[in-house]
């Protein structure tokens, strides 16, 4: 594979996001927990990601996420000139080997620190760093797993889907750019693409993420066709590679109208 050229992607992530979504491209990420992650195969299973066509990185976890590994593992995946966006779980996770982070309110928590306090805390270091912010969203939905344990989310259940949506509208109105709809790390079932359709469709301007189980081609094309422009999958690159880039490759070959 030729190497793409080292290129810096600080400053640039939006960009890249949005020129992808205009050229009627679905994007993947492929997450890494810094806490789950063997750091001595991170190269190897990030060279197979990029061969097989995912879009960048997401860097991130809930538990036992130390600074030294986070910097090494964002440097490790610098190497393919793709973005490295760091998905936060508290202010611990700030790194500024990255080239953005996911700036996530979590708006269906009980827990005004995971709404604003975190956030709070977290801009002046993120302004120092010079980190490019993307202003997201992170709405948990169905099963939530350990984020919303952690985050103390009221989760939104799976077929609720007006509620879903007057979060993502809330959102929007408030200013915020990108809508995660989370199904929970590990979750058993994604989140609905009906959910993703209603979202996508009334909630002008919004890029939508969504992550949480997608464990086959099948659910991330699904998920994709209903309007999904960012895919995310992080446990079954830990657990099954190989289907990794199976669901990467399905969902490369899709083209929106
Ligand atoms: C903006 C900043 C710096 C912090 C706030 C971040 C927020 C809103 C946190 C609250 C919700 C939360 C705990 C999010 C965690 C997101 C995340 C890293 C999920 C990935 O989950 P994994 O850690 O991979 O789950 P498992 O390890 O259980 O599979
Ligand atoms: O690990 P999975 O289940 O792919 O979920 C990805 C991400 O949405 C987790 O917060
Ligand atoms: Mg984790």
């Amino acid at each position: 594979m030729r190497r793409r050229k080292k290129m810096r992607m600080k400053g640039k992530v939006k960009n890249y996001i949005r020129e992808l979504v205009d050229e009627g491209k679905v994007i993947h990420l492929s997450l890494f927990d810094p806490d789950k992650v063997d750091e001595s195969q991170v190269y190897t299973i990030g060279k197979k990601l990029v061969e097989a066509g995912t879009d960048g990185f997401l860097i991130g976890g809930t538990l036992g996420v130390s600074q030294e590994k986070l910097d090494r593992i964002i440097s490790t995946l610098e190497e393919f000139g793709l973005p490295t966006i760091i998905f936060p779980s508290n202010v611990n996770l700030i790194s500024s080997k990255a080239d953005a982070i996911l700036f996530m309110s979590l708006l269906n928590s009980d827990d005004l620190y995971y709404v604003v306090g975190a956030q709070l805390v977290a801009a002046p270091i993120i302004k120092k760093l010079g980190l490019e912010v993307l202003p997201t969203a992170y709405l948990i939905i169905g099963h939530g797993g350990t984020a919303a344990h952690v985050g103390k989310a009221r989760v939104i259940p799976y077929d609720n889907v007006e509620l879903i949506l007057a979060y993502s509208l809330m959102a929007r109105y408030m200013g915020m750019e990108y809508i995660y709809l989370e199904a929970g790390s590990g979750a058993p079932k994604t989140v609905d693409p009906i959910a993703v359709k209603v979202v996508k469709n009334n909630v002008n301007g919004a890029i939508v993420i969504v992550g949480g189980g997608i464990r086959d081609e099948e659910s991330g094309k699904l998920l994709a066709n209903a309007g999904a422009d960012i895919i995310v999958t992080g446990n079954i690159i830990e657990q099954d590679s190989e289907k990794a880039l199976k669901i990467i490759k399905g969902i490369k070959s899709m083209r929106r109208s």
